[in-house]
């Protein structure tokens, strides 16, 4: 049916206002209401009988927000619509969802102006339930920044993993070689985890990995340092303008702290508690050497440092 083409003893108006899923108000240029339908009087509590012929700003219990007035005004001066933003106008009217009475419903508000048959100007006020849009919004958002964070991040200890290193320590590397400044490298190394796994079992085996990586993040000092999972019970720590001294003193810093977690470890060969094995190499200003290269001489630190006996730092210069 075209509404255009049918008169208005053809239609009960008051019928299809309320059978409508939005909220209708209208208000004349002196805000009095004119049309007030089923759906705000079930998010409002106010019944048509008393909100209708009264002024807009004295229905409701709550003061209405100033903007919200003005922008009604405006609507008959100007007699062009308004579309009142959802971030900026959350609450226009005090509207509550029905079935929880205390919940404020969040608002979609568009303000239309509607000429009578005498010529005069009203505000037609449309209102829909935007709840559930921005929850929507919200999941989606948290779902995004969630699937980021997996991206970047090792699911057993929740620090860095090695794919998001790998970008990071570019960077900084790129960084170093053209800023011509320091950056330094510890590749850390649980001693004798097999060992480990096979006499306490693997899920003690990921407790301890969980225990090395908090050790080490809380040993770290400056927010520029990073520590991420490199492998299985390695880890790698990128020092920005860390001097080799500097670096070097870090590393024996987490080596001790691990040592003195005490975690328990029978068949280890050399302590009766976990160890660590840290390789040291630093870039200084100036050097003329690829990321990988310096990646390798880390590794080969650590290397040194299983070498010697384990639980120990050992630095190697590039
Ligand atoms: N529980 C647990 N074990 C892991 C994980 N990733 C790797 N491992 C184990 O770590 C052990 C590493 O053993 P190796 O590389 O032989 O080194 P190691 O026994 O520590 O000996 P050294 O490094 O020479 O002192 C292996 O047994 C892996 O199965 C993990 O996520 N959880």
């Amino acid at each position: 049916m075209n509404i255009s083409t049918v008169t208005p003893t053809e239609i009960d108006w008051s019928q299809l206002f309320n059978a409508l899923n939005i909220g209708l108000i209208l208000v004349d240029s002196n805000g009095e209401i004119l049309l007030w339908n089923e759906w705000i009087s079930k998010h409002s509590g106010i019944n048509y009988l008393s909100a209708i012929n009264q002024p807009l700003e004295l229905v409701f219990p709550e003061k209405l927000p100033a903007p919200f007035v003005a922008a009604i005004k405006r609507c008959i001066n100007t007699k062009l619509p308004v579309v009142l933003s959802n971030a900026l106008h959350k609450y226009p009217l005090p509207l509550y969802s029905p079935q929880k009475s205390d919940e404020k419903l969040s608002q979609s508000v568009i303000l239309n102006p509607i000429k009578d048959n005498q010529g005069n100007w009203n505000c037609l006020i449309q209102v829909t339930d935007s709840s559930a849009s921005i929850k929507r919004e919200k999941m989606l958002r948290d779902h995004s920044e969630t699937h980021k964070k997996d991206a970047t991040t090792d699911p057993l200890t929740g620090i860095y993993n090695r794919r998001f290193f790998d970008s990071h320590y570019k960077i900084e590397m790129n960084q170093a070689m053209r800023q011509k400044t320091t950056l330094s490298l510890l590749m850390l190394d649980i001693d004798f985890f097999k060992n480990y796994n096979d006499h306490y079992g693997h899920p003690a085996g990921d407790a301890a990995i969980i225990a090395v990586a908090t050790c080490i993040r809380t040993t770290m000092k400056r927010s520029s340092d990073m520590v991420a999972r490199y492998g299985g019970e390695e880890f790698i720590v990128l020092l920005p303008n860390s001097t080799p001294a500097a670096a070097q003193m870090l590393a024996e810093n987490i080596r001790s702290a691990v040592e003195d977690l005490k975690i328990p470890h029978l068949n280890s060969l050399i302590a009766k508690h976990m160890t660590v094995s840290i390789g040291v190499s630093s870039f200084l200003p100036g050097m003329v050497v690829d990321a990988t290269t310096f990646l390798k001489n880390t590794d080969l630190a650590l290397y040194a440092a299983k070498q010697k006996g384990r639980n120990q730092v050992q630095f190697l210069p590039l």
